[in-house]
């Protein structure tokens, strides 16, 4: 018999690109399996789930606003509209199991299945659990996770540690540096530094940018920067001049391109970020978001750090530290190897295999 997964949650790429590498590898397992994919309306799975070739429904729901208390005001009728949007869309579409991946819809479609007693498997990406993922693991029946020490949030006999699944096309990328240096009209003589501020780009990172663009010809060095949406504009003025070796983007779709010509990497530390890294083997300079919940981008990076795989840089050092990290880097081969040997030994490149068994064990 055909079996029917859901797959909830989203909001931004750290959320929605684990989800897809699960529902891949379900679909390789069991080729006829049906997946239906639940998010928030507005929000980046509506347009990237569709993209990678599945169905997705949308729930009227946000999250707790920091920074507009008012806009919090809807919010208790937002999450009893989107639990009653989650009940019909299970009575619809009748799911054996709903996996949460964290993010708005996550929360909705995973109380509806706990309540009617149908299983659900959480996948944590971080190595802080926040409220909504403690609260779900409780009535869940596994929770996969790819940090130590997780007991702390969930039941210790739910957990299972297989790592952040990482798409099918950033490990098992077939593109040769050449390639992915054309592709960019990038040079292959000249050291490309890739700056990726998470999926919605990273504000402080973007601003450090703008005094070293013409700074980078004079030391050889050629730039592939993803500003994300807010800054583009002005990052693509700012690049003008130096269009032959600065290629900015507001988002990069084939990332396995990006991380294939780059030299060296300057990223923020979520925690997709970091599981591609280590399996792309690149040397990484790392700017935590420092407002992420208890700062879990710093404990994030500073796990690697630590083990000699990569540099940090704090958010609010950027500006003075940026440049002479990077440039003390890229003269320096002797790190450089270092870096990415150690953090080559990091990498988990089956992690959605290993996910996506345990959905269907528990069905
Ligand atoms: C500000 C904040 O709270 N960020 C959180 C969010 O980050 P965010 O969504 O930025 O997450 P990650 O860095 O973990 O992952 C980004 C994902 O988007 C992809 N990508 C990124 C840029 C781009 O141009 N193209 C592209 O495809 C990356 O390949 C990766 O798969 O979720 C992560 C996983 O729960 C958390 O660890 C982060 O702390």
């Amino acid at each position: 018999m055909q079996r029917k997964v859901i797959i909830a949650g989203g909001g931004t790429g750290g959320h929605i690109f684990p989800a897809i590498a699960i529902a891949n590898a379900l679909k390789k397992i069991e080729p006829d399996i049906d997946i239906l994919f639940v998010g928030a309306l507005g929000k980046m799975e509506m347009e990237k789930v569709p993209q990678a070739g599945y169905p997705i429904e949308g729930l009227e729901i946000a999250g707790f606003n920091r920074s507009n208390m008012l806009k919090n005001l809807l919010l208790p009728f937002k999450i009893l509209k989107s639990l009653g949007q989650a009940r019909r869309i299970m009575q619809r579409f009748q799911p054996d199991v709903v996996v949460g991946v964290g993010g708005y819809a996550s929360f909705p479609m995973l109380k509806q299945a706990q309540r009617k007693g149908i299983p659900t498997l959480i996948q944590e990406q971080n190595s802080f659990a926040g409220k909504t993922n403690k609260l779900l693991g409780k009535k869940a029946k596994k929770i996969c996770v790819a940090y130590d020490n997780m007991e702390v949030f969930f039941p210790a006999d739910k957990l299972i540690q297989t790592g952040n699944p990482v798409r099918n096309s950033i490990t098992q990328s077939a593109v040769s540096k050449e390639e992915a240096l054309a592709h960019f009209g990038l040079s292959k003589d000249k050291k490309t530094v890739f700056v990726v501020g998470g999926s919605l780009g990273a504000k402080s990172i973007n601003e450090a940018l703008l005094p070293l663009l013409p700074t980078f010809e004079g030391k050889n060095i050629q730039l592939i920067w993803q500003t994300g949406k807010p800054f583009y504009d002005t990052a693509r003025s700012a690049a003008a001049p130096y269009a032959t070796q600065v290629k900015v983007f507001d988002f990069i779709n084939l990332m396995d391109f990006a991380y294939k010509a780059a030299d060296v990497v300057i990223s923020r530390a979520g925690a997709l970020a970091i599981a591609e890294l280590c399996v792309v083997k690149k040397p990484v300079i790392f700017v935590p978001y420092p407002f992420a919940a208890e700062d879990h981008q710093t404990s994030n990076a500073m796990s690697l750090v630590n083990k000699k795989a990569a540099l940090i840089i704090k958010d609010h050092e950027t500006g003075t530290q940026l440049g002479t990290t990077l440039f003390s880097l890229v003269q320096n081969k002797a790190l450089m190897e270092q870096l990415e040997q150690n953090i080559g030994t990091l990498g988990n490149a089956n992690a959605d295999m290993v996910i996506a068994k345990e959905v269907l064990k528990i069905i």
